[in-house]
């Protein structure tokens, strides 16, 4: 199976299993929106309860907010968006449709490099074992040409969009011969700056009315709180301030699935320190963030940083880290040292001091920040990318099992009696009652067990308790594991311990601390 296969099989299993759904579907869909469904739903609150407790409850040093999406548009002028949140964005005149004028180039370079691949690939086949990679990416003319191509598109790319020069970006595009995917000609129109954030009115128009955002990010509904977080919560600094909440961006180019959206959700994190001291505090985080995520056990192979050429206006250092997901290594991630920009800027915007007394070191200061940023539905896409499996059982049997991380996984039992009679059933509702104070259960009397248990394997629910008829006898059930599908006989008593070991976050903090 290709990865694009197995990417269009995971966004049909998210549909038929209840993950997600696209947005109005019964209208016919609004693009680039979706909504989770009842195992979506969990999923994503788990990531998050994951992000939230490792963040705010294992650092004494971070407190988190909630603070709301509409904030006075000054904010927005403040923290660049208005000015600078912008897209470039080109038209192909025939197909009519819009593209990101850096997006259409980075498809371009890596075009580049899959051409590379296939000829290390050719070559591969046609040497065998004594096929030496490295010094055939060194020596032969066409890998070269290739990599030239590849490296001085990349750098004129990167300067462009450093100099906001809109004629150069499009210029590569040309120079590049660069076609439209869909009309597959070269009829671009002028990239044009595409600002990426909504609009909506505040208050009715006849008493005048005042333009305000959809918030683009949610970082900015920290920084206008820091003074009163810091001031109410005794803060020294080093401290951080955490949120989750909704943000929403109108993207030019909406694509793969829930990996870009136009409402979507973050986790961000702001960490304030002393000027001078972010780069290194920018380190520490870069470390923590790639264990959080390893911790998972996808496979550190499937990580990396990408670190940035191109700096926002606000960073002076700044990376992101990728997952391998089947489309490729992509972003979840930002880590970014934002200076003193934000912090500095709503104090000159709004007039107010906004500064840090340092009682260790006599000065007052506007703290530096470093920042991460996650988001969450692009989490979601991870976990579902690195759960899916199709296997083939014994006996000509498949079956599609989720490993998801227990932690995480919506549903953390099943409950089944093995027959619909002889008391089974009633013994097994006892069983979900007991357990449904702690966990999410589910009760599933319907079908062959084994039609049951691949219904749980589907939706990644980790354990699967069977009621027989020696339960009758000796309160014991069976318990089958959805991995390894090895079945073990456990005690009903024993059954809330053993849950709460594997599903509960201590094992993921543990990797952690
Ligand atoms: N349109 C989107 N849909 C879903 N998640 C998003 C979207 N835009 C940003 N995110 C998430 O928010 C995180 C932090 O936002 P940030 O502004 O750093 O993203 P970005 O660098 O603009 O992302 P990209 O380069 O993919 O547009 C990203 O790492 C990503 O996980």
């Amino acid at each position: 199976m290709t990865q694009e296969e197995l990417f269009k099989k995971l966004v049909a299993h998210s549909k038929e299993y209840g993950f997600i759904f696209p947005s109005s579907e019964i209208y016919d869909g609004l693009s680039a929106v979706y909504d989770y469904g009842q195992q979506g739903v969990e999923l994503k609150n788990n990531i998050k309860r994951y992000w939230w407790e490792s963040m705010v409850r294992l650092h004494d040093n971070i407190v988190g907010i909630d603070s709301a999406i509409f904030m006075h548009p000054k904010i927005w002028e403040a923290s660049g968006h208005v000015g600078a949140f912008n897209d470039p964005l080109i038209d192909n005149r025939d197909s009519k449709k819009r593209y990101r004028a850096d997006v259409l180039i980075e498809d371009f370079i890596a075009k580049q490099d899959e051409k590379i691949a296939k000829e290390v690939e050719k070559a591969r086949k046609r040497f065998g074992e004594a096929f030496d990679e490295a010094k055939f990416l060194e020596t032969n003319p066409r890998v070269i040409e290739h990599k030239a191509k590849r490296d001085a598109v990349h750098s004129r790319m990167v300067a462009a969009l450093n100099d906001n020069n809109l004629e150069e970006l499009r210029q590569i595009i040309v120079d590049s011969e660069i076609v439209c995917p869909i009309s597959g000609t070269r009829n671009w129109t002028e990239v044009r700056q595409f600002n990426l954030m909504f609009e909506t009115k505040m208050g009715s128009v006849s008493e005048g009315a005042n333009t305000i955002y959809l918030r683009p990010e949610t970082a900015q509904g920290i920084f206008v709180n820091f003074l009163n977080v810091q001031k109410t919560g005794r803060m020294k600094i080093p401290f951080g301030i955490a949120q989750i909440g909704k943000a929403f961006r109108n993207e030019i180019v909406a694509r793969q699935f829930i990996f870009r959206m136009r409402e979507f959700e973050q986790m961000e994190m702001q960490f304030f320190v002393r000027p001078g001291e972010e780069l290194e505090w920018f380190k520490k985080w870069k470390a923590t963030r790639m264990s959080w995520h390893r911790a998972l056990g996808f496979g550190d192979e499937h990580y990396r940083f990408h670190d940035h050429d191109k700096l926002a206006h606000y960073a002076n250092a700044a990376t992101d880290v990728e997952y391998e997901f089947p489309f490729g290594f992509k972003e979840v991630e930002g880590i970014h040292s934002r200076t003193d920009f934000d912090l500095g800027n709503h104090q000159k915007f709004s007039g107010k001091k906004i500064q840090y007394f340092d009682t260790e070191t006599g000065e007052s200061y506007v703290p530096y920040v470093v920042e991460t940023s996650i988001g969450v539905d692009r989490m979601v896409l991870q976990v579902l990318s690195a759960s899916y499996e199709e296997q083939q059982l014994e006996g000509g049997e498949s079956r599609i099992v989720m490993h998801i991380p227990a932690a995480l996984a919506p549903v953390k039992a099943a409950v089944l009696p093995l027959v619909k009679k002889d008391g089974l059933p009633e013994v097994a509702r006892d069983i979900q009652h007991a357990l449904k104070c702690d966990f999410n259960v589910q009760y599933d009397e319907k079908d062959s067990i084994g039609k049951r248990y691949r219904r749980q394997d589907a939706i990644g629910t980790p354990f699967c308790i069977t009621v027989d008829h020696r339960t009758l006898e000796d309160k014991t059930v069976t318990v089958r594991h959805r991995d390894s599908m090895e079945q073990q006989r456990v005690a009903i008593a024993d059954l809330s311990g053993m849950i709460a070991e594997e599903t509960g976050f201590r094992k993921l903090f543990a990797k952690l601390c």
